[in-house]
């Protein structure tokens, strides 16, 4: 079992990785939340599905209550926010409760928000099942969705803990394997040239990738998402850096359908349209044809759905919270490892979006 410590200015917790790490919450929560009344647990219910009949054990002396989510981004929406609401209140959780979200990135979003305005704020514990969640679980980013933008309701609320039980990722379809691994390329390419490097020579599949290798490369992902964290917990700086191939990558989704494309696959393309930008606007020197071809062995799509219109998208980015007055703005690399926040032009925008679709 591996334990990292993520430390913001007011708040500082554990991430336990590992199998079997699950077994590890009752007794966090006895030693260090003696004074919890009561436990909403919000869980993905495809997650309930495979699990909650073993996993209830886990929980067994605690008082808590289940609220079934629906599954993935469906979750993310005004309607489930506002029946949990509903369920928690009935429930008579009160200020001294606990919220536990088990799930992907959407039920930690979801779930973490609910946290956050419940009552005006009590506190969660994240137990995420996704690759895509060693992400989304750390760093206290929670959201529902809007139907003008992805995350544009939301807060900054940290958990009390993380327990990420690797052994969730054994039931991952290849397409959410796919969806996850890509943040934790992002993680590569804005902080650790060296971290890139390794992944780009020892990952040629995701079918096949060894738990241990699996594991360390979650462990890396989540160290550098600690780190920028914990010296940028509100984004008014570097954090944004994190935001890498999201520019674009949210706009998809949004135009897609949440949900039509997973959040994965659309910030892989993201990042090759930003990586293409990096070199136009920054000379960055990085071979992005070989870095497509490598998401392309790892079966990502490489190329922007031939139906969504260029100013379409654009209008998204227009809105993306990163966004100053419709100014869009890019995380850019000048290196492997070295992120810049850019203003990008419309006009530029959309020249590069007609030659990235045509494969240019
Ligand atoms: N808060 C953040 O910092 C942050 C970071 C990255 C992404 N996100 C958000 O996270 C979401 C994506 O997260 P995700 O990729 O985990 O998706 P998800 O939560 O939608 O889960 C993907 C699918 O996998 C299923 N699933 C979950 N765990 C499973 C398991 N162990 N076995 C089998 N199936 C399982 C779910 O039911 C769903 O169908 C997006 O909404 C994105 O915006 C947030
Ligand atoms: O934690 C962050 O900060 C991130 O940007 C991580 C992203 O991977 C994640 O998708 C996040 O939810 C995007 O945030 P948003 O502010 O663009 O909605
Ligand atoms: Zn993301």
């Amino acid at each position: 079992m591996v334990q990292l410590q993520i430390s913001t200015q007011h708040h500082s917790y554990p991430v336990v990785i590992g199998s079997g790490a699950i077994h590890g919450v009752q007794a966090f929560i006895q030693e260090n939340m003696k004074e919890v009344t009561n436990i909403g647990i919000i869980i993905d219910e495809k997650v309930a599905d495979i699990y909650w009949n073993d996993l209830k054990a886990a929980f067994s002396e605690l008082p808590f209550s289940v609220y079934i989510a629906p599954s993935g981004e469906n979750a993310k929406t005004f309607d489930v926010y506002y029946d949990i609401t509903g369920f928690l209140l009935e429930k008579k959780l009160d200020r001294k409760s606990l919220i536990i979200a088990i799930g992907g990135g959407a039920i930690g979003d979801l779930a973490g928000f609910v946290a956050s305005t419940f009552m005006r704020g009590i506190p969660f514990i994240q137990i995420p099942t996704t690759i895509l969640a060693h992400d989304s679980a750390v760093g206290g980013k929670v959201a529902i969705n809007h139907p003008l933008g992805k995350n544009m309701i939301g807060s900054f609320h940290q958990p009390e803990a993380v327990f990420y039980d690797l052994e969730f990722l054994q039931s991952l379809s290849l397409q959410e394997k796919r969806s996850g691994f890509a943040e934790v390329i992002k993680h590569g390419l804005i902080h650790d040239e060296v971290f890139y490097a390794q992944m780009r020579s020892e990952l040629h599949t995701l079918e096949e990738l060894s738990p241990t290798l699996l594991s360390s490369f979650l462990t890396r992902g989540i160290e550098i998402k600690g780190e920028f964290v914990a010296a940028d917990e509100k984004e008014k700086g570097v954090r944004a850096y994190l935001n890498f191939g999201h520019t674009l990558g949210h706009a998809i989704e949004a135009e897609m359908g949440y949900g039509g494309w997973t959040h994965g696959e659309s910030v892989a393309v993201g990042m090759i349209f930003a990586l293409k930008l990096s070199q136009k606007k920054l000379n960055l020197s990085f071979n992005v044809e070989d870095f497509t071809q490598w998401l392309q062995i790892l079966g990502y799509t490489t190329t922007i759905p031939d139906h969504i219109s260029h100013e379409k998208l654009l209008k998204r980015m227009k809105q993306d919270k990163k966004s100053v007055a419709g100014q869009v703005k890019f995380v850019l690399l000048t290196r492997i490892g070295k992120p810049v926040l850019e203003d990008i032009s419309d006009e530029i925008i959309l020249e590069e979006l007609a030659s990235f679709h045509k494969g240019g």
